[in-house]
């Protein structure tokens, strides 16, 4: 490994050892700095601090990758490491990944995703969000992405119900992936993960011939392992149904399906929703009687936040792929007689509904739409047939702000006003937080 020289512009190799000021943060858990004036992203650093950091990616011309390896002058927010093995004191290629705000104090995080949504929604999405004058702006972004109930008290561990570990084909060793890449790390353990998990975890007992290892460890039901086999779609298992709480309304679901990870998380996401469609029902604005839609719906949670605000008259249609979440769905909103469960992908969906009758389409015009995509988002074909649908409001639960931006500047550019937006830190320790998105047709 050898130590480049700032003035010296000669090309970044893999292995250089780079000195950087760190000067901002960026969307997906790494910070930014330049070196001769290219942008390096770095890993494990803290916007602030000066760092020695080993380059592992030097494939672009305009950008390069790097993983800090010594800080040299470290933030007040500097943290040590909430997991052993995902700490500076390992070799970057062994630190485990999943937990890249690890060594950064919880308040901080939550002000460096609020710095992330900022900046996407101001980059992408062509909106600026207003700090009130007089408002410290890191007081301000802090507030921005709220906490979840008992994660200051816990320091933000014990809180993930859901977890995947993977199982490396040559020695059987069971662990999470290091950051960006295939390489399983064992671990002693899972800090972000709660006790059922953690009591059940096969770490240290090693597993051939598998690929995977889903941990689930439900709010009313006992942990579950589920083993997937090399080349196998579900593991064995996944089919079995498991109890969900979220306050005292259960929810079944098949246990290797679709559920939020933090263990507040579906009732956070289930109270937002909530309060959104009240503040729409406060407006004059939702009719529950309208052709409603829950878009990516799973096993039916957002449908029935709907239907808690709206009331047991509210008529919804959840549209969900997996087949078996649909079928959840039905079971779970059972009590709902206007609510129907829907096997389709969104936009073939989407589509069936641009070629319905007038009284059908006037109805859709009438209704809002909760949508929940994963990761990448609704995409520009899903927000282009919904602003030709044209429902009077929409409801977006987002996952990646940068997705969420860049259908914020679609929706926006085809008539509807973003009235509110609210971020939730459900993912602590990690870069993700999710974001909760009002439009309305104006
Ligand atoms: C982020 S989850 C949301 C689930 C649900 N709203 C909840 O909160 O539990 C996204 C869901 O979208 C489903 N999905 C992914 N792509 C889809 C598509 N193109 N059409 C329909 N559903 C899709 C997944 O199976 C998953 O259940």
């Amino acid at each position: 490994m050898s130590v480049s020289d700032h003035s010296a512009r000669t090309p970044l190799e893999i292995g250089d050892a780079i000195e950087l000021e760190v000067t901002g943060i960026a969307h997906g858990g790494v910070s930014v700095a330049r070196h001769d004036g290219r942008v390096v992203f770095v890993s494990d650093a803290i916007p602030g601090e000066r760092v020695l950091a080993r380059v592992t990616d030097a494939k672009k011309k305009s950008f390069a990758r790097a993983a800090t390896v010594e800080v040299l002058s470290a933030s007040p927010d500097r943290r040590e490491h909430v997991w052993a093995e995902a700490g500076l004191d390992r070799d970057p290629e062994d630190r485990a990944g999943g937990a890249e705000f690890g060594h950064i104090d919880l308040d901080r995080q939550r002000s460096l995703k609020a710095e992330v949504l900022t900046d996407a929604m101001s980059r992408f999405g062509g909106v600026e969000l207003a700090v009130e004058e007089g408002d410290d702006l890191a007081d301000a972004l802090g507030d921005l992405v709220e906490a979840a109930p008992g994660d200051d008290e816990s320091n933000g561990l014990g809180y993930r119900t859901r977890v995947r570990l993977h199982v490396d084909p040559e020695t059987g060793v069971v662990g999470p992936y290091a950051a960006r890449s295939r390489r399983v790390i064992p671990v002693e353990s899972l800090p972000l993960a709660n006790d059922g998990i953690n009591m059940i975890a096969p770490l240290g007992e090693p597993m051939p011939g598998a690929a995977t290892v889903d941990l689930v460890a439900p709010a009313a039901d006992d942990p579950r392992m589920l083993v997937g086999m090399p080349g196998e779609k579900t593991p064995a298992g996944a089919g079995d149904s498991v109890q969900e709480l979220v306050d005292d309304r259960g929810f079944l679901l098949r246990a290797g399906g679709f559920w939020q990870v933090h263990r507040e998380a579906p009732a956070v996401l289930f109270d937002a929703v909530r309060d959104a469609v009240s503040g729409l029902i406060e407006d004059g604005r939702f009719d529950p009687a309208a052709g409603n839609l829950d878009l990516y719906g799973g096993a039916g949670l957002l449908a029935a936040a709907m239907a808690e605000a709206a009331g047991p008259g509210l008529k919804v249609s959840t549209v969900e792929a997996d087949a078996g979440a649909t079928d959840d769905a039905a079971e779970n909103l059972s009590e709902l007689v206007g609510a129907l469960a829907l096997t389709a992908r969104v936009d073939r969906h989407l589509a069936e509904l641009l070629k319905a009758s007038a009284p059908v389409r006037d109805r859709l015009r009438r209704g809002t739409v909760v949508l929940d995509p994963p990761r990448s988002g609704a995409g520009g074909g899903v927000t282009a047939q919904l602003a030709e649908l044209a429902p009077a409001n929409i409801v977006y639960v987002a996952c990646d702000p940068v997705a969420l931006a860049r259908d914020t500047k679609s929706l926006r550019e085809s008539g509807y006003e973003l009235t509110e937006l609210r971020a939730f830190d459900i993912f602590p320790h990690t870069h993700h937080f999710e974001t909760l998105a009002v439009f309305t047709r104006e």
